[in-house]
């Protein structure tokens, strides 16, 4: 079974078809990432996937769950965590505050057995694993305002996975950052995806085919194509549309 579907999803916004009967799917343990030029319609399924807007027709399930209606919350209990291209830190307190903040949002009653230092150890421990496994143990008492960009996405990272998700849902990870940046968080996200399935929006190109077991490319808000990466790369009519150098997009991504 899928852990992820998207089934013929539409949303109009007056006389535009922004989503126009969308369907792909996401397996258990893979990366599927969803390309696709300027204005394809990215953003507008990205926010029908995490609740922000509802399609006008269609469904989403996730393992199974009917997923259409919830609203965005319910989604990340239910196991779909989002990263956000604008960042969600809170700006003013330290990077682990912010770890034990999301880490505590996310317990729920898991700790209730535990006397309260045990409980807040617990939480300590898993705040600091999140920062390990996330890169970030180097700069725990800095205030998250002060992280450099790079840092700053990392941290968004590992505040979407502290709700454990079966799917993360990445919005451009790697926008504004430079090469350096860029490869840390491939690193990163080649390291999370054997943890959990992720659907990586991303405009970098040499990021998505080195991370993607699949890809779906969107275009004027219908998926084009939908394959395996090398798929992808060698199909002529998305090396028009998208990967061809004659168009401004292109140069973009
Ligand atoms: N709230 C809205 N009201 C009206 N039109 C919208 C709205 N949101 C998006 N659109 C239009 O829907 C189309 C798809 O936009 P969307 O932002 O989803 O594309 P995108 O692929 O994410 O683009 P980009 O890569 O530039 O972020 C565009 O033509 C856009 O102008």
């Amino acid at each position: 079974m899928s852990l992820f579907v998207a089934e013929g999803l539409v949303k109009r916004f007056d006389a535009l078809l922004a989503t126009d009967h969308v369907s792909f799917s996401v397996e258990p343990g893979q990366l599927h990432a969803l390309i696709g030029p300027n204005g394809a319609g990215k953003s507008t399924l990205v926010n029908q996937i995490s609740g922000l807007l509802q399609p006008d027709a269609g469904r989403l399930l996730l393992d199974g769950q009917d997923i259409t209606r919830l609203p965005p919350h319910a989604r990340v209990a239910a196991g779909l965590s989002r990263c956000f291209q604008v960042t969600s830190v809170f700006k003013g307190q330290t990077v682990l505050d912010n770890l034990l903040l999301a880490v505590q949002a996310h317990a729920g009653s898991s700790f209730h057995f535990l006397r309260r230092r045990a409980a807040e150890a617990a939480l300590q421990d898993q705040a600091l694993a999140l920062a390990a496994r996330t890169g970030l143990a180097e700069v725990l008492a800095v205030p998250a305002g002060e992280l450099p960009h790079g840092a700053q996405r990392k941290l968004d990272v590992a505040l979407a996975i502290a709700a454990r998700p079966k799917l993360l849902l990445l919005d451009e990870p790697m926008a504004g950052m430079g090469p350096a940046e860029s490869a840390e968080m491939v690193t990163l996200i080649g390291a999370l995806r054997r943890e959990m399935a992720i659907l990586l929006i991303e405009h970098d190109m040499d990021a998505v085919f080195k991370l993607a077991d699949r890809i779906t490319v969107l275009v004027y808000g219908k998926v084009l194509v939908s394959g395996s990466a090398d798929e992808i790369r060698g199909h002529p009519q998305v090396q028009a549309v998208y990967l061809g150098t004659e168009t401004t997009e292109a140069t973009h991504a």
